[in-house]
């Protein structure tokens, strides 16, 4: 491995005679430069100088807080990200997590961080360990180097799990301060090399929250020093330079491609101690160091929104100008620091604010939308395509393999402008309070995982996927793990019996359900009796309205719809804006195999799947009894590949427009199969009925509807 070891900056000149010239006094012009957390940090030569000597406040608590990964990530620009220790921006490290295991060496204090480097490694929690050497290509790697060279500074946040700080780390997660990156270099742990930085607190007039309390609050509490950087010196091997981390056991060749690497003599070490220089240095803070930006951003939500947006900002987290915590947007017009599934008994600030949308129209919505391109719309199944039986609707019928059928209502401005219609709907839904909230992970049912195995579905809280518009998306490709607490990635509210896609909320009854709940019920049992009768199967009036409600950037992961005691029809009406609908074998039937290599026991060997002609035959040698249920298995296992990220393909792609209507028919689609729905940028509604059997007095009652005669649908 062929690495150079990226050291410290040297001091100009220039910041050498400014550290030792400059005398701290009360009215000092860098007085007027100190930063709070909300205001973007200039650091100059001023700031620094007066940094040496005195520190002149400590925070009174962290600028931001919260129970969550994904509330922070939420909430807080420079962490946008779910999973792992560092985020980063697709280039450059943008803000660092030091929770449970920071590595052996690891130190924590009020100024210096040093740490290591996440990836590569096995075992969690606080028994992670390598498992190969760190190779300076991953993204982490890379983008913690880019910030070191641009001097990027990074956000820090702190877990409570961290054992470093000798304070009590007062929530879940804590934001410390801006950091600037100082050295990153390479150690030997355990038998691995793995990649290891320093962090500098960046402003060093104020002290964090979490420094120790000492006895002259006056002073600065870490010791420093600004003209004696650490010595670096040149391998006599390798030639190349390595700064002196440790003064015991002394200096090493920090290059891992060097046979000299981590040695002193031909032995490694074992013990260790910090060079004091390493620890008290503190670089230098000039022009060249770029603005941060303000580590924490209390929006004033109060403000009336834009017209005619429900962009990301408007269901971006807030934090609380109160008690700081970072609040998600959990109601449809509100954020709500009382409303967290995760919340602590001791917190009891009561913050809210209030903020509706205002009306989207359609119009805008509708207006200047270009075609899908055809990858975009894979259809590997063609459709049969009937324009006469139910104009002005055209219906569009996909034979799923051993799945039923999906029939597409499309329709058409003729449909939408008419009294009661697609266009009416969408305006009132949005006029409405229809209760629509974002539920936790953990008390929302509709989990892949539901039926065993196929862990490594998409669960259809969050989004769709990954490659989302922004670069910001992009750069945290895990941000979709499934951690207890994590919000949806739309809102929803039932109407009549209990669809259990929310346990933990009463669904509430058609009698008590805005009308335009009624007129949507209305035309979705208007579509299921003809998809139902047409493909010649007994209709069944629907009990059950889901509403989902999406603001841009929203969306609804891979999954099915197959509650116990659904119905096998489903029906949606979309509202809005136009929206991707995907169809996908389950990945345990598409493989054969699951994750962990399990074969599947029910594979029913769909067409279309991985190995079909092979699996098919297996299965006919152990339905006539010609091999034993052990032998089935274990020739699927070592036959059946499972590549570690790859998901079974589209198998149909639909285009949803407003007012279009979509109807899954037959058990066997969501047993089988998976759904999953991606609108565009803009406000959507999907309105979904379903018939749930149920044993509950209470539920029949609460969905059971008589509708009006002009909210019973005749296609017209
Ligand atoms: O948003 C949509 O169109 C799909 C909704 C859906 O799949 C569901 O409610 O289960
Ligand atoms: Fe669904």
């Amino acid at each position: 491995m062929e690495l150079t070891v990226v050291g410290d900056f040297p001091l100009s000149e220039g910041s050498k005679r400014l550290a030792s010239e400059t005398v701290p006094t009360a009215d000092h012009p860098s007085k007027r430069l100190r930063q709070s957390s909300e205001t973007p940090q200039l650091m100059t030569e001023a700031t620094l100088s007066q940094g040496v000597d005195e520190v002149e406040h400590r925070q009174a608590g962290p600028p931001a807080w919260s129970n969550s990964r994904q509330q922070i990530g939420d909430t807080i620009e420079w962490f946008h990200c779910m999973q792992g220790g560092a985020a980063h921006n697709g280039l450059k490290c943008t803000g660092v997590l030091l929770d449970a295991d920071n590595g052996e060496r690891s130190l924590m204090s009020d100024e210096v961080i040093i740490t290591r480097t996440g990836g590569d490694c096995t075992g969690a929690g606080q028994t992670l360990s390598l498992k190969q050497n760190q190779s300076p290509k991953g993204i982490i790697i890379r983008s913690i180097m880019a910030s070191l060279r641009a001097k990027k500074p990074v956000g820090v946040i702190v877990g409570v799990r961290n054992e470093l700080l000798k304070v009590k780390i007062p929530h879940r997660y804590c934001v410390m301060d801006w950091f600037l990156i100082t050295n990153v270099w390479m150690e030997k742990m355990g038998k691995y090399a793995g990649f290891r930085f320093r962090l500098e607190k960046l402003d060093l007039s104020t002290k964090g929250w979490w420094a120790e309390q000492g006895p002259n609050e006056e002073l600065p509490l870490a010791p420093r020093n600004l003209n004696r950087p650490p010595p670096t010196r040149e391998c006599s091997v390798c030639g190349k330079p390595s700064i002196q981390v440790y003064i015991r056991p002394g200096w090493m060749c920090l290059e891992p491609s060097c046979r000299k690497f981590w040695k002193i003599g031909n032995k490694e070490p074992k013990e260790f101690e910090y060079h004091p220089d390493f620890l008290n240095y503190r670089h230098p803070r000039g022009p060249d160091i770029p603005n941060s930006g303000p580590l924490v951003n209390v929006v004033d939500r109060n403000l009336e929104p834009p017209e005619g947006v429900a962009d990301r900002e408007e269901w971006r987290g807030i934090v609380c100008p109160e008690c700081r915590k970072c609040i998600q947007r959990v109601t449809w017009d509100a954020w709500d620091c009382t409303d967290d599934a995760l919340r602590e008994p001791e917190e009891t600030c009561c913050y809210r604010v209030v903020r509706r949308i205002r009306e989207i129209p359609l119009q805008s919505i509708l207006k200047g939308v270009r075609p899908y391109t055809r990858r975009q719309l894979q259809a590997s199944i063609q459709p049969v395509i009937d324009k006469r039986s139910l104009e002005p609707y055209e219906l569009r019928t996909y034979e799923i393999p051993n799945g039923g059928s999906i029939t597409h209502f499309v329709s058409n401005p003729t449909i939408n402008e008419r009294a009661d219609g697609p266009n009416h709907l969408f305006s009132e839904l949005q006029r409405l309070d229809l209760g629509l909230k974002r539920y936790p992970l953990g008390s929302a049912q509709g989990e892949n995982e539901k039926e065993g195995g196929g862990a490594e579905s998409h669960p259809r809280h969050l989004p769709v996927s990954s490659k989302r518009k922004s670069s910001k998306r992009k750069s945290c490709k895990k941000s979709t793990c499934r951690v207890k607490g994590t919000l949806t990635c739309h809102f929803a509210v039932n109407y009549g019996v209990p669809y259990k896609y929310v346990v933990s909320v009463e669904s509430r009854a058609f009698s008590d359900a805005p009308v335009p709940i009624l007129t949507a019920l209305g035309r979705l049992s208007w579509a299921t009796e003809k998809a139902v009768t047409g493909a010649g199967g007994q209709y069944q009036a629907p009990n059950e309205l889901l509403a989902l409600g999406y603001f841009e950037q929203m969306s609804i992961g891979f999954h099915d719809d197959g509650e116990k005691g659904l119905g096998p029809t489903i029906a949606t009406l979309s509202l809005g804006t136009r929206s991707r609908m995907h169809i996908r074998m389950k990945d345990k039937y598409y493989f054969g195999i699951s994750k962990s290599h399990v074969a599947t026991s029910d594979d029913p060997v769909l067409p279309g799947c991985i190995n079909e002609k092979e699996r098919r035959s297996l299965k006919k040698s152990f339905d006539k009894g010609q091999i034993t249920a052990e032998d089935f298995a274990a020739q699927r296992v070592a036959m059946l590949r499972r590549p570690g990220s790859r998901h079974s393909p589209k198998l149909l792609s639909l285009e949803l427009k407003h007012g279009d209507l979509v109807v899954m028919h037959g058990a066997a689609l969501q047993k089988y199969y998976e759904h999953a729905v991606e609108p565009d940028n803009g406000l959507r509604f999907a309105l979904t009925a379903r018939y749930i059997e149920t044993n509950s007095d209470m539920d029949r009652i609460k969905g059971s509807f008589k509708l009006q005669d002009n909210q019973i649908y005749d296609g017209q």
